[in-house]
């Protein structure tokens, strides 16, 4: 992808947010390469700018950091997360220190006020920052463009944490794909590979010592108690950009060959355990990409682990893509029949799954793990989240706040699109009626228990015919093993002869909701907007973008949205303050929309010649 050509500017701001990272940043290294000359440029930034010299002996490249968790509504990041991020921020500012610059760091209500507050300090008249896909970051960020935009300050925005950009794969009508099978085969077959990496930085500009910045510690990520009660996780985690490259490379050199084999394996080190890393963008898709890709050509690889270990990346891609899309997921189902589900709304059994008390081995040790690290291999999340919605009928959206809540990698599009798999809410997820065999799935997976010994030492001593079940030991063994069922280890919340007739009445409710409807998608795509004929203001482009949100808007089906399914998830969780489905299209067309802001020359191409991706 050929980043946009940038004018010359004054002093800008680099705004960091889960691109913790400066090699391969596109918007951090835009901010750092385009000249610093002064232009002509609008009243208000000139004025900005004078404020701004008063402070500032010569035009400056600030990297900056705004804490405001508020504008992430009811998707607030969890203990876990923000403890991972409290180390990463720290990462980052030294890494920076070391190459002669300074992360300024702000707590405001919403980024709009930090930026606002910093832009004011520093007399900056132009923000570069790296693209992100979820819909509380599509809206807020289209909102905040428009905003400084009428304050004369231009926002330059680039593609750093996908492959390639969520337009640029498309089927031949212009349409999303919506499958990941055809969604990667056209990845794959592209005839494009993903830009590669930009060279790693060796100096950063100065950052001018007067500008007001908080210390890490008073941004108060992280309460005194969760600090304490977090320090476990430091045994196993350090995070921070240098630390992902060494994860990386542990991976490449000890589990990549065999990855093909070993990857569902929950008992061993099977995965690149990178997931965190990722999220927070201390290591960038790209580099893994290549690097990866390097191992095959130097014959240290073979093709099969290698086609393996990027579909799971591109996994995640696919994550970002339907989000973009479809920017509803995170809340309700893609195949809109499956909002009849009748769930059963039971907050025992949902905390009977939350600590890890179902009865259930897998699940408990997964779920104890989850609580305890906030972490699972992906295997234990696909066994866990199916547990909670077809064994226990309980809603997916329960089960995405609670995983959000406690992962450390928690990702909103990552999260929502596992549960809309599991809960068979997608073109190619399992139907619901689809039952994962529980007891099967454990033998298969941790076939020696151990993985279960170690998160449930009360099963320790049971033989591993009994380790994955020990409802069927008979007494005799339950009492050598110290095992009293009920006592030391829960009953099973509910048995399996329970759970099938459930889930077929279930199917029942939710096939009578889809007869007379053609199959889903019944929610139309981002609708696909032609791209401006040449580079256009701020401006422009915002009014560009609310009229294709008028147009985008058809009235029909976007504000219907109380289904039982979630005013039930709102009465147990509290009410919503994400932004509505509509903002997000809008925001999400004004990205198709402005070709310049991260659109690849190849994409324009191909729109130029009217074919497909
Ligand atoms: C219900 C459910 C919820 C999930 N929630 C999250 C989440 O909040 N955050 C998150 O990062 N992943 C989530 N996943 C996906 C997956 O479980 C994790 O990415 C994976 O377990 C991380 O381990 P790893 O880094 O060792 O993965 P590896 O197998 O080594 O894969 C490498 C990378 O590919 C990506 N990836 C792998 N599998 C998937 C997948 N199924 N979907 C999307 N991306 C994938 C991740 O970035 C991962 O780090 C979820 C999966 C399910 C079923």
């Amino acid at each position: 992808m050929d980043p946009p050509t940038v004018p010359p500017v004054g002093t800008s701001l680099f705004w960091f947010r889960r691109d913790l990272r400066l090699d391969d940043n596109p918007g951090l290294a835009a901010a750092l390469s385009c000249s610093q000359t002064v232009v002509g440029c609008s009243k208000a930034a000139r004025a900005r700018r004078r404020a701004g010299s008063r402070l500032l002996a010569a035009p400056a490249r600030i990297p900056v950091f705004i804490w405001s968790p508020d504008e992430e509504g009811e998707f607030q990041p969890g203990t876990c997360s923000r403890w991972w991020l409290s180390r990463s921020l720290a990462a980052l500012s030294a890494r920076l220190a070391s190459l002669g610059s300074r992360l300024l760091v702000r707590r405001a209500k919403d980024s709009l006020s930090g930026l606002a507050d910093v832009l004011a300090d520093t007399g900056a008249t132009t923000l570069f920052f790296n693209q992100l896909y979820d819909p509380i970051s599509l809206v807020r960020d289209f909102g905040l463009k428009q905003a400084l935009g009428e304050r004369g300050v231009a926002c330059w925005s680039y593609g750093g944490d996908v492959l390639f950009e969520p337009w640029e794969v498309m089927q031949d009508d212009g349409q999303p794909f919506v499958t990941f099978e055809a969604f990667w085969d056209r990845v794959t077959n592209l005839g494009l590979e993903p830009k590669f990496p930009l060279p790693p930085l060796v100096s950063m500009p100065h950052v001018p010592t007067g500008l007001p910045s908080l210390e890490l510690s008073e941004l108060a990520l992280l309460s005194p108690e969760e600090d304490a009660t977090s320090k476990s996780l430091e045994q196993k985690w350090e995070p921070g950009a240098q630390p992902s490259h060494r994860q990386l490379e542990k991976f490449v050199q000890t589990r990549l060959s065999n990855f093909c084999h070993h990857k569902a394996q929950v008992d061993k080190d099977s995965t690149s355990e990178l997931s965190p890393y990722i999220h927070y963008g201390e290591i960038s898709v790209r580099y893994i990409y290549y690097r990866v890709k390097q191992e095959v050509l130097s014959g240290k690889c073979g093709q099969q682990s290698c086609n393996d270990f990027l579909r799971q990346m591109g996994y995640r891609e696919y994550s970002r893509y339907i989000s973009f899309h479809f920017p509803f997921t995170h809340e309700r189902a893609y195949l809109e029949h499956l909002q009849a589900c009748p769930w059963r709304y039971d907050k025992n059994d949902f905390k009977a799954w939350r600590l890890g008390l179902t009865g259930y081995p897998m699940v408990d040790a997964g779920m104890r793990q989850l609580w305890s690290e906030g972490w699972q291999h992906n295997r234990l999340r696909v066994v866990c989240a199916s547990f909670l919605v077809k064994n226990l009928l309980l809603p997916w959206q329960w089960g995405l706040k609670h995983f959000w809540r406690t992962l450390l990698d928690a990702d909103l599009e990552c999260d929502a699109l596992g549960w809309q798999y599991i809960s068979g809410c997608l073109a190619d997820a399992h139907p619901f009626g689809y039952l994962m065999e529980l007891e099967y799935e454990s033998r298969k997976f941790d076939a020696s228990g151990r993985y279960i010994r170690r998160w449930i030492p009360s099963l320790a001593r049971l033989p591993n015919k009994y380790i994955h079940c020990p409802w069927e030991a008979p007494a005799a063994i339950l009492e050598d093993a110290g095992v009293e069922l009920g006592v030391t280890y829960p009953h099973r919340v509910v048995k399996i002869e329970a759970v099938r007739q459930r889930v077929l009445n279930a199917c029942n409710v939710i096939e009578q909701n889809q007869r007379n409807m053609d199959r889903g998608p019944f929610r139309p795509a981002t609708a696909p907007v032609p791209r401006p004929e040449e580079a256009t203001t701020m401006t422009e482009q915002s009014d560009r973008a609310t009229e294709d949100s008028l147009e985008d808007d058809d009235g029909s089906d976007m504000d219907e949205s109380t289904s039982s399914e979630e005013s039930g998830v709102e009465s147990f969780l509290g009410s919503r303050n994400v932004p509505s489905e509509t903002a997000a299209r809008t925001a999400a067309s004004h990205y198709t929309a402005a070709g310049h802001w991260g659109t690849s020359s190849a994409s324009q191409k191909r729109r130029q010649s009217g074919g497909g991706a």
